[in-house]
């Protein structure tokens, strides 16, 4: 049932728009009824009962009820109030030290006050710092009290009110046959409102890992809209039609000849990853698959080819990266391969970017609408709305996380009439193959798992901040063979400007520290296109010798030569973005390594996460373990969530922990859109409203 829009979260008089709290609650995604009914507490509070001081322990978190004896302000060591309060068993000290004259008088010898605090011993007798107070005598409530994760301007008390009436409107009917739950499940509405206000008696550490059989529903629930929904994307698919490519490979085909012209003969995994596509681009069902594999395993060469197979069959294939920065260094290699076999052929490669003068721009559309240019690289403006291909029928498009919804259907808008073009993804960041088959149920997934021969693994080395000068030294030692070093400085938070004072300054120490006969470059997100492309150009052409940059050369940068990375801070990365970045060297035959410098904050320490990033870093090379020990520091929730541009898809369900869950939600799925498809439609417009779209495209 859609709700009706008087239905929705509080609404403000006309023409005053959103209040304050309106606007909080949008920014937490509290909009509709049930948003608030699914927006379950972070933990609990125990209200429920009072119990007697000589029956706590210190450390108890307490609440108790008594009479206050004494209360006076006190000076030191600073400001604060200290109240006496007696509950007839016992005494102890209330301290406040931020206090409002209003809760002084609340506190006045004599009152009778129910607190709620953690009791501590301490040399005056037991304490409690800052308590929560009400007046004693009201009615204690029966469910346990529940705290929400909430932000600034969103008091706790009215986030409580908004949640507990937002969920009393919600629509909860059951949109699941009753015959297909889990055995013994609990209904819909008894689960929320059990997990949004649990009874005193529940076992804690159930709702805290959340097996307790209130979220098992709620789990179930969730996991059957994500499989749901991926199923209604991939039927809906399955009634589309793409351009069949199934062109003759000839030795004169452009596959053939690019396969004579590559200066190395494929990997088995190249070959097979080939096929597999060629095969899928033979149908007249739209392909849509995920090209993934560890950084340097030669993904481009399988796009170049499939890019061939693609004008053989005479239509044209649009390349597209994020950036330009990206697209020209990812697709450089593709183009140099591919422009002189396709000017044989009175054919051409355009590029298309958004810092294009108007009239190189103009020229490239021709093309484009033309059919002269038969392979398109650039960035989102080769789907800008002026541009239009003849025969479009195969785009692929490099990270694709970073490519939201809008982006990947205007990119269908532009296909052969009446059709959709082929999609392939290409990701460096591989995800372990288990997760990527439920979670992309609707993906099929090609996984280059072998690197190219000949390749030495990389050295990873940690070291400390303060022994920089070893590193120099290392440096020093690649530049005399002849080799090339990048340096990574870390992105600071929030300031692009310090960003580049830090990277300016890092050029500047090391190319004084190197000497004259070096060249140190830099590299950074905020330098103009063509000055990133012409630092790039003299990196790759072995002008420079040193490049020092920000993180502009995660992805796709191929410069064999270079034999030493060197991460800055490297405590303050994520893990897959120090194995893509580590990736950048040991791309060609030289012995390469990685060193990652730390800096340990003030105590001498790096926090347990980051260490256990920089030992996964040192354990292995391996981005498919790489992948999982992500996944595991960092839970599926937030692995996934990253990369997408949206919110985590899965709030409650854990792929690895809820795998029986998630094969009942599997086997439910196709059943239950062939039976029921009122109710499919329901249940996921319930669970993903808006971001259904975005899962489906
Ligand atoms: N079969 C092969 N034999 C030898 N070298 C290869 C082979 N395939 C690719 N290469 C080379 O390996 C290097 C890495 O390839 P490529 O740039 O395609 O990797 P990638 O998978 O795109 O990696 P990344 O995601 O790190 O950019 C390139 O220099 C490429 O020319």
């Amino acid at each position: 049932m859609v709700e009706s829009p008087a239905a929705r979260a509080p609404a403000s008089p006309p023409g005053s728009g959103p209040s304050p709290v309106q606007r909080a609650l949008r920014k937490l995604g509290l909009l509709r009824d049930i948003d608030f009914a699914l927006y379950l507490p972070m933990r609990y509070e125990d209200e429920t009962r009072v119990v007697r001081l000589v029956d706590t322990r210190d450390g108890d978190l307490a609440q108790i009820e008594g009479v206050v004896v004494a209360s006076e302000v006190t000076y030191r060591p600073r400001r604060q109030l200290l109240v006496t309060l007696d509950d007839g068993s016992d005494t102890c000290i209330l301290r406040f030290f931020n206090f409002y004259p209003s809760q002084q008088k609340q506190l006045e010898v004599g009152a009778k006050v129910r607190v709620r605090g953690e009791l501590k011993g301490g040399f005056l007798g037991r304490q409690i710092m800052q308590p929560s107070v009400k007046s004693a005598g009201t009615e204690l409530p029966q469910a346990l009290t529940p705290v929400y994760s909430t932000i600034a301007g969103l008091a706790q008390p009215v986030l409580r009110r908004e949640v507990r009436s937002g969920l009393a409107r919600a629509v909860l009917d059951e949109t699941i046959p009753q015959q297909n739950l889990p055995h013994r499940a609990w209904g819909l509405r008894d689960a929320l409102t059990f997990l949004h206000y649990p009874t005193p008696d529940v076992a804690m550490a159930t709702l805290e890992d959340h097996s307790h059989p209130a979220w098992q529903r709620l789990k179930a629930e969730e996991l059957l809209a994500q499989q749901l929904s991926q199923l209604q994307a991939r039927r809906e698919r399955a009634s589309q039609r793409a351009p069949m490519l199934d062109a003759v490979r000839t030795p004169t085909s452009l596959h053939a000849q690019l396969m004579s012209v590559l200066p190395f003969a494929l990997t088995g995994a190249q070959a097979r990853v080939g096929e597999e596509i060629a095969r899928d681009l033979t149908r007249s069902l739209p392909m849509h698959r995920l090209l993934q594999g560890d950084v340097g395993s030669g993904k481009t060469v399988v796009a170049a080819l499939a890019a061939a197979l693609c004008i053989d069959a005479g239509h044209q294939c649009a390349l597209m990266a994020p950036t330009e920065i990206l697209a020209s260094q990812h697709f450089g290699k593709l183009v140099s391969w591919l422009d002189p076999l396709l000017l044989e052929r009175g054919l051409r490669v355009a590029w298309l970017t958004g810092s294009q003068k108007k009239k190189e721009r103009d020229t490239m559309a021709a093309a484009v609408e033309s059919g002269e240019a038969a392979l398109v690289i650039g960035t989102h403006a080769v789907i800008s709305e002026k541009v239009r291909f003849k025969h479009l029928a195969l785009a692929i498009i490099d990270e694709q996380h970073r490519f939201g919804v809008a982006q990947r259907l205007a990119l269908r808008g532009k296909a052969v009439e009446g059709m959709e073009p082929h999609l392939l993804m290409m990701s460096a960041t591989p995800i372990p193959r288990t997760l990527a088959m439920s979670y992309y149920a609707d993906l099929d997934v090609s996984t280059l798992d072998e690197l190219p021969p000949g390749r030495t693994p990389i050295v990873t080395k940690l070291v400390a901040d303060h022994r920089r000068d070893e590193v120099i030294a290392r440096i020093q030692a690649q530049l005399a063979q002849g080799r090339q070093v990048y340096w990574v400085c870390p992105l600071i938070e929030e300031s692009e400007a310090m960003d580049l004072r830090n990277a300016t300054e890092t050029r500047d120490e090391l190319a004084d520290t190197l000497g004259a006969d070096v060249s140190v470059g830099l590299l950074h997100s905020r330098m103009p296109t063509a000055e990133k492309q012409a630092v790039m150009a003299s990196f790759t052409e072995g002008a420079l010798q040193v490049l020092v940059s920000t993180t502009v050369i995660e992805v796709g940068v191929d410069v064999p030569n270079a034999s030493l990375m060197v991460i800055e801070h490297a405590e303050r990365f994520g893990l897959s973005q120090l194995h893509q970045l580590r990736g950048r060297v040991g791309r060609g035959t030289a012995a390469s390594a990685c060193v990652l410098l730390y800096a340990p904050n003030e105590g001498g320490r790096v926090g347990e996460a980051a260490r256990a990033r920089l030992k996964a870093m040192v354990e292995t090379g391996d981005g498919f373990e790489i992948a999982r020990r992500d996944l595991e520091i960092r839970g599926p929730g937030e692995f996934l969530g990253a990369r997408q541009s949206g919110a985590p898809l899965l709030r409650f369900a854990d792929l690895t922990q809820d795998a029986l869950l998630l094969d009942w939600a599997r086997e439910l799925a196709p059943r239950m859109l062939d039976r029921h498809p009122d109710l499919a439609q329901r249940h996921v417009d319930r669970w993903l409203g808006s971001k259904s779209e975005y899962l489906k495209a």
